[in-house]
């Protein structure tokens, strides 16, 4: 998991952030690799992106579907904390177990796993037909 956290640092040196200044990094393990992303923002600021979910659509765009851990770090004062709108990707192609490292430049770390980050969350088995 180290090694995902490391990953997930490397790939925050590229966030393209020169509206927020707040760089973001994240790392996504399927099917043995491991899939990096950093946020990107725009000028029109609200179609910035965030890291995990380039990370997430660069392993699905890959090929998988389930996806098997995420790290995400931030120069954070305690580890970061992904916004809801990952939250709820994250629910589409992880287990509800599936391990996720949150972790922050100062080296603090949090595991936790994709439903304690969104109980409830609303997928695929919800939908009735
Ligand atoms: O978990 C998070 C939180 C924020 N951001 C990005 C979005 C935006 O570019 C900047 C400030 O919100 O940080 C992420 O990439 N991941
Ligand atoms: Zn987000």
């Amino acid at each position: 998991m180290d090694e995902l956290i490391k990953a997930a640092q490397t790939a925050r040196e590229r966030a393209y952030v020169p509206y927020s200044e707040f760089k973001v990094g994240a790392a996504v393990v399927a099917g043995g690799e491991v899939f990096t992303g950093c946020n990107i923002e725009n000028a029109s600021y609200g179609l910035a992106m965030c890291a995990e979910r380039v990370a997430i659509f660069k392993a699905v765009a890959a090929g998988h579907l389930r996806l098997d851990a995420l790290a995400v770090i931030g120069d954070t004062t305690a580890p970061i904390s992904p916004c809801g709108a990952c939250r709820q990707v994250m629910a589409e192609f992880f287990a509800a177990d599936a391990p996720v490292l949150l972790g922050n430049l100062a080296g603090e770390q949090t595991k936790t796993t994709v439903a304690a980050l969104l109980p409830g969350a609303f997928t695929k088995g919800d939908m009735q037909k």
